[in-house]
């Protein structure tokens, strides 16, 4: 029996998490699950899965799930704090990090220090400290397992393959909403179009973030660090379908992809039992559903999100981390309707621009670049609106 933490267990990652363990009753069993504000989902999932502890982070609703869920016996904590307490929950065998944004990065490392393996959802942690995340990780042994599709793709084609030179490996883009669109479009777009992803149904942030080709760019820097990849090793090829996840390709020229429907609960599981596939119901691909795949070259000059992680890739240091705080803060901002589609790229570039370079950033140094940038983010999102 597997024992899994989950972080982040009423977003779209965590409740099909859940479904996966509900699937398998007799391999998984859940010991942590957490919440941001969806305290009445926390209390349902609680009752159903009847995990060791439960966090609900918005303190004021502590006193609400702790009353409800007192006849379980389970025990109930407050607070983003207790989000790194209850990553080393010693019984837990594996972390999954189903949460939104860098506050995934200091209970991650509380994971890792604890020797819990890693399955990881939560791509802004390595997009914010991938060198000092993968060093930890090394140091206490523990593996971090993808779970993002793509990164879950390139995973499972090199199994075997170790011994292997990799030459470099093609991340696929669906494009999102807005492909093929031009910026004169782009300019007056608004969330609703935006949360119209067309392959994929996952939380609003990312979704935004695929609209805009934020999303591929956290890949690629999520992919540097997974696969220890320089960045002229990653490659990003648009595939309107998303049925191909990813492709590697070795040093013979010889290429591997995976694929399959669009369905998150794949690359969950796998991560989850890793290294055993474990038999499932999930809809099976069909060729005849697809009688042409397409690909085409991503448009760097309409999305420019995808060039200033490119940017901020080959820069370095903390500069990743201030392209990621700065878009954190943007998203948000787009799904308020305080700013435009397009100024998202703006408001990333300028913090990249003034917020200062920190070649080699000690973990203190993350924290600080993630607090300056979201702080100059919101400023120029303000002025923007004043
Ligand atoms: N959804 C997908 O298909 C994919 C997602 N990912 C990555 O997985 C991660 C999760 O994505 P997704 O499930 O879509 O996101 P959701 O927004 O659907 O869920 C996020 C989860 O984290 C919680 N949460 C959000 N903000 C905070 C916070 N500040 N403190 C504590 N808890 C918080 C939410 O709680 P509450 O519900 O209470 O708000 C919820 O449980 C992201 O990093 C995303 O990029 C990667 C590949 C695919
Ligand atoms: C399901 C998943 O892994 C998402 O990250 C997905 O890749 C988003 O699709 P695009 O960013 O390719 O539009
Ligand atoms: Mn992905």
């Amino acid at each position: 029996m597997k024992n899994i933490s989950i972080l982040g267990s009423t977003g779209s990652i965590g409740t099909q998490a859940l479904e996966v363990v509900r699937d398998n009753p007799d391999i998984f069993k859940v010991s942590v699950l957490s919440a941001l504000k969806n305290a009445e989902l926390l209390i349902q999932q609680a009752k159903a899965f009847k995990p060791e502890v439960v966090v609900i982070c918005d303190e004021g609703q502590y006193l609400h799930v702790k009353e409800s869920l007192s006849p379980s016996g389970i025990k109930v904590l407050a607070g983003e704090d207790a989000l790194s307490e209850v990553a080393a929950y010693p019984q837990s065998d594996i972390v999954l990090t189903a949460l939104m944004g860098s506050v995934g990065l200091k209970p991650t490392i509380a994971a890792i220090k604890a020797g819990k393996n890693i399955a990881l959802a939560n791509k802004e942690t390595l997009v914010v400290a991938g060198e000092y995340i993968t060093a930890l990780a090394k140091a206490h042994q523990v593996k971090i397992l993808p779970v993002d599709s793509e990164h879950s793709a390139i995973f499972q084609c090199l199994v075997g393959e170790e011994q292997n030179e990799i030459e470099k490996i093609y991340l696929t883009a669906s494009g999102g909403p807005f492909i093929g669109k031009d910026r004169n479009f782009l300019s007056s777009v608004k969330k609703e179009q935006a949360l119209k992803h067309p392959n994929w149904v996952m939380g609003a942030k990312i979704t935004i973030d695929s609209a805009s080709l934020m999303n591929k760019g956290l890949e690629v820097i999520e992919a540097r660090w997974l696969f220890d990849l320089d960045v002229d090793q990653i490659d990003v090829i648009v595939h309107p379908q998303s049925i191909i996840h990813s492709i590697v390709q070795f040093n013979d020229g010889s290429m591997k992809a995976q694929m399959g429907v669009p369905d998150m609960k794949l690359p969950i599981q796998y991560a989850l039992n890793y290294p055993d596939r474990l038999k499932n119901t999930f809809k099976r691909f069909n060729f005849l559903d697809y009688p042409n795949f397409s690909f085409q070259k991503a448009d760097l000059e309409t999305f420019r999100n995808l060039n200033l992680a490119f940017q901020s890739l080959r820069k370095g240091g903390n500069m990743p981390c201030i392209l990621n705080a700065a878009n954190e803060v943007v998203v948000a901002a787009f799904l308020k309707d305080e700013i435009g589609f397009l100024q998202m790229s703006e408001v990333i570039e300028k913090c990249m621009e003034e917020i200062g370079f920190i070649a080699k950033p000690q973990l203190s140094d993350y924290l600080e670049t993630d607090k300056h940038s979201r702080i100059l983010a919101g400023e120029l999102v303000t002025k923007n609106i004043n």
